[in-house]
């Protein structure tokens, strides 16, 4: 699914009031009643509704959202900032006043802002994709006044939580601070971004008939990952499939007291699909590995405490893919080795973890990485990679800048992890949930990478279907466990249902 800019939204709007066509007022009557819908949907009409407006088209959304509420039996009003309205609010301004005369009230102070009822509910259709600063003064104060009584009552932002820019920062910023966001037709960058968590809330995306043929037909730079999308990546096995089809894997992971983190991107790599795996690992792991993972073959290192020549017997024909850096440690002589594998190995390969800790400290290691390979930074480690920045759409900038630079997709882990790629388009990740950020998640997600790329998928491929894949069993395990008691082992265990649901 694409993500538009607010610019694009504005296009999309246009385009289809010229090619459906509609006049742009029955498209604002069309988006509001998506939203008068969802509200019936979930809240009785004993709920007084109580709409904040402003002059543009986000405020006459609320306003004919306050005239088809009326008309369903709710007790609404609106209180609508005065001044230049735009045509679409000064229409739907005189459709109400007509059809239910005396629900509209100035909003010209905050002393104006009107006394909520005890099951009241407060809409917040003050600004949205057409914010073009940030809120200052008395309005404000308007948004202070919400968020101070969103913890008694229900807080439904229209389109876009006021005070949130679509496209940039709005750190430091007042921003409504919504339970609901009835979002329409697409996804905010805004809301991908957990320097924002705190603004959207719930967010549901209504569509609102905007015309296919734009959806389609304009290139967006950012995406979100859906299932149609998975379904075209996902290859199912060859009947005549045999193990060689789908490669044989390698995983170069732990260090004394780390094993656990290459045994769960061994287990990982296995149930994700590779036909043979292999863990390198050193010596003090070899019984742990091989009682813990019997499918799995194991090398041992010369080192017991570290690996230290693990490029000796290395190569493309052996290893279809190598996934290195859970737990391996950043010894130096590990760091040595890690760059003779780069100079030796040509495939794309996957790199997490201390495999990253080393490069941060050696940083032209980054320029011998094979073209292709996948290099998975949580933020702490992407910090280290590339730098601090001083708000997060600046390190999505940042993030895509190294990807097109180096020619790696590197995939920025978290709520909606975000993949970049070479070509400078970004992939956000919406499945997984706050359960598995719990020790060895990542070390989960290093094995499937690396059984996808073994299994022949294109990095691309590999990336976008193994975040979503490591999501998903993520999700089915919190279903099941509750996101507190799931561990990383819990995301293999459920990756068989992934695979069967997910897809
Ligand atoms: N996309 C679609 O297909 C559809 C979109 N629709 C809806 O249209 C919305 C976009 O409407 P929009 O373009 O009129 O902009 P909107 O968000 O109302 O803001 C503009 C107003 O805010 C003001 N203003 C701005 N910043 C300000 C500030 N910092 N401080 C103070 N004032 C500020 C600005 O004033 P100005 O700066 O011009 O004086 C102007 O009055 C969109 O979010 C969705 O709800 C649906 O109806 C139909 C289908
Ligand atoms: N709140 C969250 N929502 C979705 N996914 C999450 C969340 N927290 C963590 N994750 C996922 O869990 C994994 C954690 O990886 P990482 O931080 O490397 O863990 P570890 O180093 O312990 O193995 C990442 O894939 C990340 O996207
Ligand atoms: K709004």
């Amino acid at each position: 699914m694409k993500i538009f800019s607010a610019a694009q939204i504005r296009e999309a709007d246009a385009y289809t009031i010229q090619h459906e066509p509609i006049s742009s007022v029955d498209l604002m009557e069309r988006a509001a009643a998506a939203c008068t819908g969802w509200i019936e949907d979930h809240f009785p009409p004993a709920h007084p509704v109580y709409i904040i407006c402003g002059k543009g088209n986000n405020g006459g959304d609320g306003l004919a959202i306050v005239r088809q509420l009326l008309e369903k039996g709710y007790e609404a009003n609106a209180w609508l900032l005065t001044g230049n309205a735009s045509a679409d609010n000064l229409a739907n301004q005189a459709r109400l006043e007509q059809r239910f005369p005396g629900h509209i009230h100035p909003l010209n102070d905050v002393q104006e802002f009107p006394a909520i009822a005890a099951d009241g509910i407060i809409i917040d259709a003050l600004f949205g994709t057409g914010l073009n600063k940030p809120v200052e003064g008395w309005l404000a104060g308007v948004i202070h006044r919400i968020n101070d009584l969103r913890t008694r009552h229900t807080v439904i932002a229209i389109d876009m939580p006021s005070g949130l820019q679509a496209d940039s920062s709005s750190l430091h910023t007042p921003v409504v601070q919504a339970h609901y966001t009835l979002s329409f037709e697409t996804y905010k960058l805004a809301f991908m971004l957990p320097e924002n968590a705190v603004f959207g809330g719930e967010i549901h995306v209504l569509p609102i008939g905007l015309h296919p043929d734009f959806l389609t037909q304009t290139p967006a730079r950012f995406h979100l990952t859906d299932q149609e999308t998975i379904r075209t990546i996902y290859q199912p096995r060859n009947p005549f499939g045999h193990k060689g089809t789908y490669g044989h894997a390698l995983l170069i992971a732990g260090s004394y007291g780390k094993i656990g983190a290459a045994l769960l991107a061994t287990r990982a790599c296995l149930r994700a699909g590779a036909g043979l795996v292999s863990a390198h690992v050193p010596g003090c792991g070899y019984e742990i590995m091989q009682l813990g993972e019997p499918a799995a073959m194991c090398v041992t290192d010369a080192d017991m405490q570290h690996s230290t020549h693990f490029h000796l017997d290395i190569n493309e024909a052996k290893y279809n893919s190598i996934g290195i850096g859970p737990g391996l440690g950043t010894h130096q002589q590990t760091a040595l080795a890690l760059e003779k594998l780069l100079d030796n190995y040509p495939l794309p390969m996957v790199l997490d973890a201390d495999a990253l800790n080393i490069i941060s400290v050696y940083p032209y290691l980054l320029y011998k990485i094979p073209k292709g390979s996948l290099l998975t930074p949580h933020p702490k480690e992407f910090e280290r990679l590339f730098g601090a920045t001083a708000n997060q759409f600046e390190r999505l900038d940042l993030l895509s800048r190294k990807s097109v630079e180096t020619g790696l997709y590197i995939l920025l882990k978290g709520r909606y992890s975000t993949i970049a790629c070479p070509d400078g388009s970004l992939y956000f990740n919406p499945t997984g949930n706050a359960g598995m950020a719990t020790g060895g998640s990542g070390d989960v997600l290093t094995g499937i990478l690396t059984a996808m790329l073994a299994q022949g998928y294109t990095p691309k491929a590999a990336i976008i279907l193994g975040v979503w894949l490591h999501g998903y069993a993520g999700d089915l395990a919190a279903a099941r466990l509750s996101q507190e008691a799931m561990t990383a082992g819990d995301i293999i265990h459920h990756l068989g249902d992934a695979f069967l649901q997910g897809i």
